[in-house]
């Protein structure tokens, strides 16, 4: 009965549903029932085995609590108070690898254990979230209908909500969703940097581009809420908000295993590393506070208008934007091979186009591009979204190249710009790199001219043996 639990079981009781209640702590489900306990059909319960005995059968019991031990901890308690065939859905920011060694330790006890991605935030739980269950397809097929009902509603009206694979694939993709989210808010936050530092607009003149940006392409959820953070003014201070907030990004663990993960799938997820490490780094107080008045640069502001500027940004901002949302597709493609999840990519997607954090406009296209050619190679490879970066090139150079040279970090837009040219350039120089690893370990490489493997006998007479 934390924001989370309690906002999802009154969306239950709002859809008509009798929802059974329950909190470690009893005083905060007092507290939901005293002040929503009129708004549906609530069966309050103070004991875990009150809240599975008021549970019709099979029971369904759904957990939004913290992730990790916490999730550990009351599943222990559980499992002995279920009988086969019953349900336990875990809708928390969980791991999907203990979701995997859940599912497994569960399905045991004859018990269904359904891994859910619940994305959408308090409001997003209340009204309707982005809804994103792995588990077995039988589970779905009584789960399904429920979840459905209370999730949100994609512009076509289709729910964001649907079955996406077996046991961690649910949240698997909604760990690669909080990735893409922590890459969406870093890029945003640098073109504000840039439009503040670059072109010293103050905060509510910055809230109007992001205004006007959010009616374009760019239309999303977090531009909507940026111009609303960036609007408003300090009671107390009369100051914009937003200087007086400490600069220094909280992360309770998803973009790291997002790029964690990928590492070990050996997917490049530059953007969300880049947000990830960029959280990191204005959280690293040691170093920030040590190096203070030690390290020189510039401070300068472009000679462009603030309308041109402000258009370059857009543009790289969108196509920054793209090339993560490409990375984090790539990352559930390889996971889905690993684990054999056979995801739809077009899916995630489509739930993710009402409800959740990352809602936005061009998602509806994503989806169509999935639909219509699951076997691209990228994103980046559909021409529709090939000939949104190709033409933001010019710009996406100007806004990084002013960044560099005005000592204004851009690390999303940099990165993703470096991605978009290393996999547009034909040679790259990894070829070195294969030279210098069979230098001094004797690694081997390929030839561009020949098959086979080869190494070079470098501290002799450098004579070229084929390997095999
Ligand atoms: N907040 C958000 O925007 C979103 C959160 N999520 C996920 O939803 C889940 C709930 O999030 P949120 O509502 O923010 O709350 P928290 O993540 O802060 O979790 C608090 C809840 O977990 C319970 N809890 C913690 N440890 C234990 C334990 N050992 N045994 C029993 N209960 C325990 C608490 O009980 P008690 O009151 O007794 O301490 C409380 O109900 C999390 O997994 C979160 O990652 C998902 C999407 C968005
Ligand atoms: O899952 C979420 C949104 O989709 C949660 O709000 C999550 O807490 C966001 O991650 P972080 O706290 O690391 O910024």
């Amino acid at each position: 009965m934390a924001v989370m639990g309690s906002n999802l079981a009154r969306n239950f009781a709002h859809h008509g549903y009798t929802v059974a209640v329950y909190n470690r702590s009893p005083q905060r489900t007092r507290d939901m029932i005293a002040d929503h306990g009129s708004e549906g059909d609530f069966l309050p319960a103070e004991s875990l085995a009150d809240f599975v005995a008021s549970l019709e059968r099979p029971r369904k019991a759904m957990l939004m609590v913290q992730a990790g031990k916490g999730t550990d901890a009351v599943i222990a308690e559980l499992v002995p108070l279920l009988e086969e065939g019953d349900m336990i859905i875990d809708g928390g920011n969980a791991h999907f690898a203990d979701t995997m060694r859940r599912e497994a330790s569960v399905r045991e006890h004859g018990i269904h254990f359904v891994g859910t991605g619940v994305s959408g935030g308090e409001e997003g739980a209340l009204k309707g979230p982005s809804i994103m269950p792995g588990g077995s397809a039988e589970s779905y097929e009584s789960l399904g209908p429920i979840l459905e009902a209370v999730s949100a509603k994609a512009p076509d009206g289709t729910p964001c909500c649907a079955h996406l694979g077996p046991d961690g694939a649910g949240h698997f993709v909604k760990m690669v969703h909080n990735g893409i989210e922590y890459s969406d808010m870093q890029l945003i936050g640098e073109a504000y940097d840039l439009l503040r530092r670059g072109s010293a607009m103050r905060p509510a003149e910055i809230a109007d581009v992001f205004t006007d940006w959010n009616a374009g392409e760019l239309e999303s959820y977090l531009i909507e809420i940026t111009a609303e953070v960036l609007g408003h003014t300090d009671a107390e201070t009369g100051r914009p908000f937003v200087d007086v907030v400490v600069d220094q990004a909280g992360q309770k663990g998803t973009g790291r295993w997002t790029v964690q993960t990928a590492l070990d799938l050996g997917v490049p997820v530059t953007g969300i590393a880049e947000a990830t490490f960029a959280r990191a780094l204005s959280s690293g107080t040691v170093q920030r506070e040590g190096l203070k008045g030690l390290l020189d640069g510039p401070n300068a502001e472009t000679t462009a208008t603030p309308k041109e500027f402000a258009s370059d940004v857009r543009k790289a901002l969108y196509a920054s934007k793209i090339v993560a949302y490409a990375q984090g597709f790539d990352e559930i493609r390889a996971a889905s091979a690993e684990y054999g999840w056979d995801i739809d990519l077009g899916l995630p997607s489509a739930l993710w186009r009402s409800g959740c954090i990352i809602r936005a406009g061009f998602l509806d296209d994503i989806t169509k591009v999935w639909r219509s050619n699951p076997n691209l190679p990228s994103l980046l490879a559909a021409p529709e979204f090939a000939k949104i970066v190709n033409e933001a090139g010019p710009a996406w150079r100007r806004v990084v190249a002013f960044a560099a040279s005005a000592g204004i970090p851009v690390p999303g837009f940099s990165s993703a710009l470096a991605y978009f040219d290393s996999l547009r350039s034909s040679r790259l120089p990894a070829a070195l790199i294969q030279g210098q690893r069979d230098f001094f370990g004797a690694h081997t490489y390929k030839r561009t001219d020949k098959d086979g493997v080869y190494h070079t006998d470098w501290s002799g007479d450098r004579s070229e043996e084929k390997m095999s």
